[in-house]
């Protein structure tokens, strides 16, 4: 089975690790530049160019974009028709999520200073979002849920949701998913041209303040591209996990680990590190024999192949130490008291402690958000939570007595700046005759 086998102790450790990390798919030149084309005719061309790329990339037969909105009728329809096992799984991960989600939401605050100055920040949920729930290579009903709870939990009012049917099928635990996660409107496109259509709209969809949701290379580089005309949560490309293992997990158990990566993407990654060479080569054999059964062994195959790794280091320090450079989107910590090690990680999107805490689970149901930063980003982004769907105004309510201090304070420092007129407007209420309040 080809995967890399690398050594820190080699020479050329942190050139090749460096090869291997490097590549960013949403940065990449080709993809670029057809992500380019097609926000372009999106902006220019609105509904005939979403229909004519879905048509393309998605072999569907539509002759209108309103024929890919999919009606209400039909989620609640998917919904019941749902064999009870998957219902139930699905209410209990929303449960679940929802509970989570709820520690994050932020309220208005505000505080009263001596002289009666009120100072403090207001919350308000956003208006209108679009959800990009990815449906290329699999269908993800728990991405539906990921994106939408947070939002509805925030209070955002209109929650648009958007998802590919490739050959025009619909598949209904997604469309149950977004009956039970309380999304508002729902549409079969996906892709870069929908993220356009999110955008900018088109003459048949309005368009939204800000897109969220994970999704393929074209879609990371579509959101990256569309930032500022409307605001996006992170890039959350194709999936990764890094595995710090001592080396008494069972080797099946890290081998399917990684398989539940490397099968989201051919561009996803999985790296294993251990200071244990023989468990590697016992990893190793795990991967070769589960491998021919799994059913996305070709995906699979690929991505270890080109992303993946099997890494021999010194020490489980080291091991943390190559984390915090890695940044990945998903962190395992499969050794004895990995909370000693958790406190060493600085950066990942998400860190699973512990040999019972598989990524599966966190993909699904433990309650924390899956919508998490890839490709390095992890540096400095965040899970999707409800902080994405709120946003913060500050609230400034000087008195009477405050505007003599504050007044001049703004004033020395706005004659500093050579700024008369905010000098001026400080000034005129020093030692005002108004009896105003
Ligand atoms: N980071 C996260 O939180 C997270 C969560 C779930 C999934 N994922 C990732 O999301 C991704 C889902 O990818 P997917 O492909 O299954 O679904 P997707 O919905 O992201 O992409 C499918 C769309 O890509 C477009 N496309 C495909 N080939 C194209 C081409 N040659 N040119 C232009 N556009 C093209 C099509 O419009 C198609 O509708 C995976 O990489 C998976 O790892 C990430
Ligand atoms: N692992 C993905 C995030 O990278 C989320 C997911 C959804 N379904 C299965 N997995
Ligand atoms: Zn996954």
């Amino acid at each position: 089975m080809p995967i890399s086998r690398l050594s820190t102790l080699s020479d050329n450790f942190a050139r090749t690790l460096r090869t291997l990390l490097a590549f960013d798919a949403s940065q990449d030149a080709s993809i670029e530049r057809a992500t380019a084309d097609i926000l372009l005719h999106v902006q220019e061309q609105g509904d005939q160019a979403v229909l004519e790329y879905t048509q393309r990339f998605d072999r569907v037969s539509a002759t209108s974009l309103a024929a890919l909105e999919i009606e209400r009728g039909e989620w609640l329809a998917a919904l019941d028709a749902l064999p009870a096992a998957q219902r139930k799984a699905l209410e209990t991960a929303a449960e679940r999520v929802r509970a989570y989600h709820a520690h994050q939401r932020a309220e208005t605050w505000t505080y009263t200073e001596a002289d009666g100055t009120v100072l403090g920040q207001k919350i308000t949920p956003l208006d209108r979002v679009g959800l990009y729930v990815p449906g290329g290579k699999a269908a993800y009903p728990s991405s539906v849920l990921m994106n939408a709870i947070p939002a509805k939990v925030a209070g955002v009012s209109e929650v648009i949701m958007v998802t590919p049917t490739p050959d025009g099928i619909r598949n209904p635990m997604v469309l149950a998913a977004a009956a039970i996660g309380g999304v508002d409107r729902v549409w079969g496109i996906g892709g870069a041209q929908a993220v356009g259509a999110l955008a900018y709209g088109t003459q048949t969809l309005s368009p939204v303040d800000k897109i969220v949701g994970p999704g393929n290379a074209y879609v990371a580089a579509a959101k990256r591209r569309v930032f500022g005309t409307v605001g996006i949560d992170m890039i959350a490309g194709p999936s990764e996990i890094l595995i710090i293992c001592d080396g008494t997990t069972p080797a099946d158990w890290i081998a399917m680990d990684l398989f539940s990566q490397a099968e989201h993407d051919e561009m996803a990654q999985a790296i294993l590190l251990s200071p244990n060479a023989s468990y590697l080569d016992e990893v190793q054999a795990a991967i070769a024999r589960l491998l021919p059964s799994m059913p996305r062994a070709d995906i699979i195959r690929s991505s270890l192949a080109n992303r993946g790794a099997l890494i021999l280091v010194q020490s489980l320090d080291e091991a943390c130490a190559i984390a915090n450079d890695i940044a990945p989107e998903h962190l395992e910590i499969s050794t004895e008291n990995p909370e000693i090690w958790a406190e060493k990680i600085r950066h990942a999107g998400a860190i699973f402690l512990g040999r019972y805490s598989s990524e599966a689970l966190g993909d699904y149901c433990a309650g924390p958000n899956h919508v998490l930063p890839t490709s390095r980003t992890a540096r400095f982004s965040s899970p999707l939570g409800v902080y994405d769907f709120q946003k913060r105004s500050s609230l400034i309510h000087v008195s009477k007595a405050g505007a003599q201090t504050l007044g001049q304070v703004a004033a020395t420092l706005a004659h500093g700046e050579g700024l008369q007129a905010h000098a001026a407007s400080a000034e005129y209420r020093l030692n005002s005759t108004e009896s105003i309040s």
